[in-house]
């Protein structure tokens, strides 16, 4: 199985996509249409019944795109992820039990944060890279500008609440190494199957890159 260091996976594209997909046949022509605007990343929460399944077919029908399993909170979701396909993981938060099973099998790994104590927490635990989840309702750029000097060693994926707009903001500052967002497959999108605004979204996501 490819494998990917955290670091490749944060620099894949300035954007990861965060997705809920609930059919199993929407998953090879999203991940597609993302590739064809040049993303080569996804993020499937496990929110679904069939996210598992869709974790699986992107893995076997699409080589190229990079595959995280989104909302994990436990391990036996983590396992799950893992033998179904996915390249990395990611939680909304973090438990210590989640944590030591996420040291035990070596997945590359987010886990959110929102204060300086989960940080820090993380930063011991040996995750430098965090998920800044709820973004936008946690204080924003001011709270991640305001860690840039006192939490120097930790690198961010600020995610919930960003449009593309915001996201160009939030890339700006030095210590964010990616955003999320379900803004570039949106729901509505996924429910009329309009993979060519998905693809245009996947585009302007790449937009974003050369204007940092
Ligand atoms: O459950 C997880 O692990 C997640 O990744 C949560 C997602 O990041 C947000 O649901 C995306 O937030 P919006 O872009 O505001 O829709």
């Amino acid at each position: 199985m490819t494998t990917y260091p955290i670091e490749t996976i944060t620099a894949a594209a300035p954007v990861v996509p965060v997705v809920i997909i609930k059919e199993t046949r929407q998953a090879v022509p999203l991940a597609q249409a993302l590739l064809r605007g040049g993303v080569k990343i996804i993020e499937i929460t496990l929110r679904t019944p069939v996210a598992l399944d869709c974790i699986s077919a992107i893995k076997k029908e699409v080589p190229d795109i990079i595959i995280g399993a989104g909302t994990i909170m436990n391990p036996s979701q983590l396992e799950a992820a893992l033998e179904a396909g996915a390249h990395f993981g990611v939680s909304p938060g973090s438990t210590a039990t989640l944590r030591d099973a996420v040291k035990a099998n070596g997945m590359p790994f987010l886990f959110g944060a929102i204060t300086p104590s989960e940080v820090m927490t993380l930063l011991d635990d040996g995750f430098q890279y965090v998920k800044f989840f709820p973004a936008e309702a946690s204080g924003g750029i001011k709270t991640l500008a305001s860690w840039q000097s006192p939490l120097a060693n930790a690198k961010f994926c600020p995610t919930g609440g960003i449009d593309v707009i915001k996201a160009k903001e939030y890339l700006n500052l030095g210590n964010v190494v990616c955003v999320g967002g379900s803004w570039v497959a949106p729901m509505h999108a996924l429910e009329n199957d309009d993979w060519p605004i998905i693809e245009q979204h996947a585009a302007q996501v790449m937009a974003l890159a050369e204007d940092i």
